[in-house]
């Protein structure tokens, strides 16, 4: 099993405002998020080229990622549903690009340079 990685970067602001109202995420603010894709081949399924997938076909990704989230409110960009959480970010983006990139099998999101959420199905 082969597993590839490519990093993107994004600010945005958030409220968690499912939190108590001392919590201090319960307030608006905001991150530097970094979110990583990771993707898998087999053994024999590489390309031509030795590739899982040309990190150069994630080139839409970042495109999506400028338009759809950078300096956005993620209670609004990612539709008024789930709590933005990092967890909930993670697979939101999975669950919006697994079609459009089959070899997906983990997104990863951090907020802060301690923190990481994962999300893998
Ligand atoms: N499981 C999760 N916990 C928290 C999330 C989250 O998405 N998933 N998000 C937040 C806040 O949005 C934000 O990330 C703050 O995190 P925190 O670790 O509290 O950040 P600090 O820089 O304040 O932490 P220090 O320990 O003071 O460095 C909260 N929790
Ligand atoms: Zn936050």
């Amino acid at each position: 099993m082969f597993t590839i990685t490519k990093e993107f970067h994004f600010s945005a602001s958030h409220v968690l405002d499912q939190l108590p109202a001392w919590h201090p995420c319960a307030r608006m603010h905001g991150h530097n998020y970094i979110v990583v894709l990771e993707l898998s081949a087999e053994d024999d399924a590489l390309t031509p080229a030795g590739f899982v997938r040309d990190y150069r076909e994630l080139d839409a990704f970042k495109k999506w990622m400028d338009d759809t989230l950078d300096h956005r409110h993620l209670n609004e960009a990612m539709g008024g549903g789930a709590s933005p959480s990092a967890e909930n970010l993670a697979k939101w983006i999975f669950d919006r690009w697994r079609d459009e990139v089959p070899e997906l099998t983990a997104v990863k999101v951090s907020e802060t340079p301690k923190t990481w959420a994962v999300y893998r199905p």
